[in-house]
């Protein structure tokens, strides 16, 4: 058993500081305590007599996460139980959490995404936090749109995982790439980890949660610690062409924040709530119908579920990393299991709709919590539809939507589905999928149970839905 306790003098305070740990945290006691939880403590060596800590925290409780070194010289150890108290340490902080040291990883980097800071934080902040923990780094800086998409579809088995430097749209073509990979299912098991840099940043929000989604050291900490988690993906087949879908399907109102607000690129994030105001000023229905092949339409039943499988989620012990290499017969896509007529226990909405959305992650964007209840791997999609209304209805239930509140919206359809098809009514309207824009035709889209894998802290979303609004008397 390696000693507990070391004692060692601060380079920066000259104090005498103890430096303790147990299973689950490490304590720096110099006159004030410091406590790290072992999830955040990255690296420690030793240099002659010199000890380097290094972990992911936040200097003060309002600042973001950043790396912080706490170096000294050792007082009352030996080099090789100095060696050993490291050790072991790293052993909790890395293997005890089901953790590889030194993940090696791909790094695809979007100059140009949202407003154009990816290289200058990759290279500022991102870089030394993974050369501290040991990662070996192979970095790419994509050239053009459709970059990443041929990265990955020629990708080797031999990275533990992907860092995304980027948006939401890079995603999308890394995951359409695996999809065009000769071992698609292998290329699938390969987890991403995205790093928030572009405009639309909603798989770091469902990662990381509203405090962390856009702190780019926490998405460096879920590089670094994150466990894998298999997640649901789409196919959208849309004029007999199949694309991956894996966070969002939008149209009408929806849609347009999105999509018709490209050239507001520049406002960052405060565009989707300028496209918002724009779309309530404009209310325009969405030409649409909507058919489902439903599971569950209970809201309250869906909190019930999604309760029932965080504190499952919670107490669960530390998964098993999943197996990157599958047999030859499991590697093709799976078929699609829905054709384009298959009507069998579908429903058709019959009702005029403001809009329609369809995803998976409760985050669409900061100020959208449009899927509350999603679960990353129940196999389903989550649909609403926004039956024409009064505008101040809508307007009202817009105004929680950062905390989900959409989803009481008495009037708002929530559907779980298995799958489902639109058919515009009329040839002007927008459909986004993911974020970027399609053609508005008829499209089905059907759902591939935990094909994707993702990095994440906690092995669910970081989100919590809003309780049912209190009546009021
Ligand atoms: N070097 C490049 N030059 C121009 N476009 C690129 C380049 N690399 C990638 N792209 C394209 O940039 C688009 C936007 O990527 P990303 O999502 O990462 O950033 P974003 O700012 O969030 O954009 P969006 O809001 O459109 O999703 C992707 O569709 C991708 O094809």
């Amino acid at each position: 058993m390696a000693q507990r306790d070391l004692t060692i003098r601060a380079a920066a305070t000259k104090k005498l500081s103890t430096l303790s740990y147990t299973d689950t945290e490490l304590t720096i006691t110099d006159g004030r305590v410091i406590q790290v939880p072992m999830r955040q403590v990255i690296g420690a060596r030793r240099d002659a007599r010199t000890l380097n800590l290094s972990y992911i925290a936040r200097k003060k409780k309002a600042d973001p996460m950043s790396l912080t070194n706490f170096v000294g010289t050792v007082e009352d150890a030996e080099d090789d139980a100095v060696d050993a108290w490291i050790e072991t340490l790293l052993h909790m902080a890395y293997e005890g959490a089901g953790v590889k040291r030194g993940r090696r990883l791909k790094v695809i980097i979007n100059p140009h995404g949202g407003t154009k800071k990816g290289v200058a934080i990759f290279n500022k902040t991102i870089e030394p936090i993974l050369r501290t923990a040991q990662c070996s780094l192979d970095v790419i800086h994509t050239t053009r749109g459709g970059h990443a998409y041929d990265i990955a579809k020629t990708i080797k088995f031999e990275y533990d995982a992907i860092v995304v430097v980027s948006g939401d749209g890079l995603v999308h073509e890394i995951l359409n790439g695996f999809a065009h990979h000769e071992q698609p299912i292998n290329a699938f098991r390969i987890p991403l980890a995205p790093v928030p840099t572009g405009t639309g940043n909603g798989l770091s929000l469902n990662l990381l949660g509203m405090n962390d989604g856009f702190d780019v050291s926490a998405a460096a900490l879920n590089v670094v610690k994150g466990l894998s988690m298999n997640v649901d993906v789409f196919s959208l087949t849309q004029n007999g062409k199949r694309t991956i879908s894996f966070m969002s399907q939008g149209m009408g109102l929806i849609a347009d924040l999105d999509i018709g607000t490209e050239h507001l690129r520049w406002m960052g994030e405060a565009r989707f709530m300028y496209g918002l105001l724009r779309g309530m000023i404009q209310f325009k229905p969405c030409p649409v119908q909507l058919s489902y092949k439903a599971v569950e339409l209970d809201k309250d039943k869906m909190i019930d579920t999604l309760r029932k499988r965080r504190m499952k989620d919670k107490d669960k012990d530390v998964p098993a990393p999943p197996s990157l290499q599958n047999s030859e017969a499991e590697t093709a896509l799976p078929p699609l299991k829905h054709s384009s007529t298959d009507n069998d226990g579908w429903t058709t909405l019959e009702k005029p709709l403001l809009y329609v959305f369809a995803g998976k992650g409760p985050y669409v964007g900061r100020d959208l919590m449009a899927f509350p209840v999603s679960l990353p791997d129940d196999g389903l999609i989550d649909i609403i539809a926004q039956p024409v209304s009064s505008r101040s209805e809508i307007l009202l239930s817009l105004g929680g939507a950062p905390k989900g509140e959409l989803y009481w919206n008495s009037s708002l359809q929530y559907i779980k589905a298995h799958a489902y098809r639109v058919k515009p009514l009329s040839p002007k309207g927008a459909l986004a999928v993911d974020g970027e824009i399609f053609p508005f035709e008829e499209f089905q889209v059907e759902t591939h149970q935990g094909l994707a894998t993702l990095l994440s802290p906690h092995g669910y979303y970081a989100a919590e839905p809003a309780p049912r609004p209190k009546r009021k008397t």
